[in-house]
């Protein structure tokens, strides 16, 4: 159901005494007051579970199948036990995935079947992870909006109707030429010219709506690009910094496909999944803001590569630029300032460009080794 017609039947459904979200003390006047955001049924708030009720949260994860979710299901299981983390997708799963810990079919475009999922598994975090990336948004608009608004929308819905902690990423691509670059604050012009960034700058302000009218507990962190070696990127413009480690041990030879001094800010994947369990865990009174950057290095194709020869001065770096990403690199954050979430809820990276290299090359080597005694 279109969000502007559902908000228009919603402020006449003022449902008092419900609290809108479970999770938190409401600091506004406004938000004693709780509104649905659809149309929901009369005993909906027999749904509501409230946080302090469970000894841990219990986690969805959508779009888990991507470069992030399998890993952020890994440390959230550790943490909060294997059972109350739920993985989801519209992919099959690999079957290292399908025997870790609970896997669930979830089209984030299916709004009932996704309520069915919150309500049958008493979920009380949801993890947004479903959407398209840069470079995939450019080469299918359509989907990259259906997804990336349509589906956003269904989960803000959902999140706030049951009185979810709800966290969504934005990135760095949901800056745009007419922005800062370097470096970009939390507060700044906002005009990204990808669908995707437009998505993720739709979604920061949805979702911050959605706290001051609603009470909904949205947490956002606008992630740089994510660096990981056991998992591969899904079609992003930051992608070069992941492909050059895989092109390196394999051939020695890498072909970037952005220009060699093209700087963006780049984050280890432990770095990232720690800062969104951290972003979720802070107590309320330590958000100043809903939406933060974060940060931990900058770098460009150039000084990748020769952190990377340092180690393997055999490894041939040519460039043959992709004209649609370099252009959309050039509209991004070359340093992203993060100063916000440091004094706020004390973020801290710990991988800076050599301890990135040493650990991605220290996975690969691990990983050779157990492929040849196999
Ligand atoms: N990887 C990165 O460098 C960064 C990622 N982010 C954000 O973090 C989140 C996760 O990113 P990645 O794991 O890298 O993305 P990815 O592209 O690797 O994975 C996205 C997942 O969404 C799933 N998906 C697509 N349509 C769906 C639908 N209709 N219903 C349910 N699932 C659907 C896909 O099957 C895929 O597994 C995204 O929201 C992305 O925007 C933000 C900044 C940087
Ligand atoms: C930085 C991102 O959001 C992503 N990796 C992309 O390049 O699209």
């Amino acid at each position: 159901m279109p969000v502007i017609r559902t908000l228009s039947k919603v402020a006449k459904q003022v449902l008092l005494g419900t609290p809108g979200c479970g999770c938190q003390p409401l600091t506004v006047a406004a938000r004693n007051v709780s509104f649905s955001p659809r149309q929901v049924t009369s005993d909906a708030s027999f749904h509501s579970v409230s946080f302090s009720e469970t000894d841990h949260p219990k986690v969805l994860i959508t779009g888990g199948l991507g470069q992030l979710g399998v890993g952020l299901a890994k440390m959230l299981r550790k943490r909060f036990g294997k059972n109350n983390v739920i993985l989801s997708d519209i992919r099959k799963p690999p079957s290292s995935v399908f025997h870790s810990g609970p896997f669930i079919y979830s089209d984030i475009l299916d709004y009932k079947n996704l309520r069915e999922i919150v309500v049958n598994n008493r979920i009380t975090w949801l993890v947004h992870y479903s959407a398209l990336l840069s470079a995939v948004g450019e080469a299918n608009v359509a989907l990259a909006r259906s997804v990336n608004i349509t589906g956003l929308h269904n989960i803000l819905d959902i999140a706030a109707e049951h009185g979810l902690r709800l966290f969504v990423p934005s990135t760095i691509g949901a800056f745009g030429p007419t922005s800062p670059r370097n470096p970009t604050p939390d507060l700044c012009v906002q005009r990204p010219r990808t669908i995707y960034g437009v998505s993720k700058v739709h979604a920061e302000l949805m979702g911050e709506y959605y706290h001051h009218r609603y009470g909904l507990d949205f947490r956002c962190l606008r992630y740089p690009g994510i660096i990981s070696a056991d998992s591969m990127p899904g079609g992003g413009t930051t992608d070069y910094a992941v492909q050059i480690f895989h092109d390196a041990i394999k051939s020695s030879k890498f072909q970037c496909n952005l220009r060699a001094d093209t700087r963006l800010p780049m984050m280890y994947i432990d770095d990232c999944l720690r800062a969104t369990l951290e972003v979720m865990e802070a107590p309320v009174d330590t958000l100043s803001m809903r939406t933060y950057n974060i940060n931990a290095m900058s770098f460009n194709p150039e000084e990748l590569a020769l952190e990377l020869q340092k180690q393997m001065p055999e490894l041939e770096v040519t460039y043959d630029v992709d004209h649609v990403r370099q252009a959309i690199a050039d509209s991004w954050p070359m340093n992203f300032d993060d100063s916000n979430a440091r004094k706020d809820w004390g973020w801290k990276h710990d991988y800076d460009l050599p301890e990135l290299v040493q650990t991605m090359l220290d996975i690969f080597a691990a990983e050779s080794r157990m492929a040849r005694s196999h």
